[in-house]
């Protein structure tokens, strides 16, 4: 499949006068894990469930794995979520989750699943309300991946998890994606953990995609620029500042831009995924109240 596995246009969900998600237009390429970042309340959350069809638009489109989200048996077939609180049912053990999931899913693979429980050192019997937030999140996973999905869209599934719990799931899902043509979207405001795992990056800030691309490009297209003091407006044409900062003598900028800088009063440097996208965020900062906009 060369089709986008999530296609968005003008996408739009507003609660009243507060918009979560504004204008989103996003062309996920297929086979990529794909990291969504964005700070509290950016509207992450609401692009997810938009996605598997919890939630429906307010204005816009949005098309998933080529069909409308949750658009029937087979669309539902082809997504496997995990929502943010990796819910499951704490009064039926494991076996009893994967005895569901195998009724209720049509490409449910049970070898797959008894392997990862296994795997995973759990005992099927257990009762998934005695399990660890670590393992009733490993659990949410496994049953989102033996439904065999061409998508699998994780909602901050390591939020809660101590830094071991969160390596080993994110190993867990590494693992996955190396042997599985699977697509992934997976949102975080831990860019650290993202880094481990994505090819793709999604910025979203106050409700708005930022920046979308694959991370290779997106790093080598991004620089950081120091020298002297010094306004925006006096760098080599072609770059566009993302992010500016000054001290009484020095200025630093994040800047966008393909074309190479040769000024020798300016020191030149790659970032890192986490400065591209706190760069990225902080222009939000400095917005006031962008989820607020009028009723129109
Ligand atoms: N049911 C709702 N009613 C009203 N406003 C909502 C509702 N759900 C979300 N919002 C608002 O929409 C915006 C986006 O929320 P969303 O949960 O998508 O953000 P997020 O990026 O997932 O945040 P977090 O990282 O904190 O989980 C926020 O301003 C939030 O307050």
């Amino acid at each position: 499949m060369t089709s986008p596995v999530l296609h968005a246009e003008g996408l739009t969900k507003r609660y009243g006068r507060r918009l979560a998600l504004s204008d989103c237009t996003l062309s996920v390429p297929p086979g990529r894990v794909v990291g969504l970042v964005g700070p509290n309340g950016a509207g992450k959350t609401t692009l997810l469930q938009l996605a598997v069809g919890m939630l429906t638009p307010t204005a816009g489109t949005i098309r998933v794995v080529g069909g409308r989200p949750a658009s029937g048996a087979a669309q539902l077939a082809r997504v496997g979520f995990v929502a943010q609180d990796a819910p499951t049912y704490a009064g039926l053990s494991i076996k009893d989750h994967l005895r569901f999931a195998a009724r209720t899913n049509r490409r449910w693979d049970q070898r797959m699943a008894e392997d990862r429980v296994a795997a995973l050192g759990l005992d099927p019997g257990q009762r998934v309300g005695r399990l660890s937030g670590g393992q009733r999140a490993q659990i949410a996973l496994t049953l989102a991946i033996a439904k065999c999905p061409e998508l699998l869209v994780l909602d901050e599934p390591v939020a809660a998890l101590d830094p071991m719990a969160r390596r080993e799931f994110l190993r867990a899902l590494a693992a996955y994606t190396a042997e599985n043509r699977t697509s992934v979207i997976h949102s975080s405001h831990l860019v650290s953990d993202l880094e481990r795992v994505c090819d793709y990056l999604v910025v979203l800030v106050a409700s708005r995609v930022r920046l979308a691309g694959d991370v290779g490009e997106l790093l080598a297209g991004h620089h950081r620029l120091t020298g002297t003091r010094r306004d925006a407006a006096d760098l080599p044409a072609g770059v566009q500042v993302v992010e500016a900062n000054h001290t009484a003598c020095q200025s630093t900028f994040v800047v966008r831009g393909d074309t190479p800088v040769n000024d020798p009063s300016l020191t030149v440097e790659p970032l890192s995924l986490e400065d591209l996208v706190l760069a990225y965020m902080s222009q939000a900062v400095t917005s006031s109240r962008p989820d607020l906009e009028a009723t129109r």
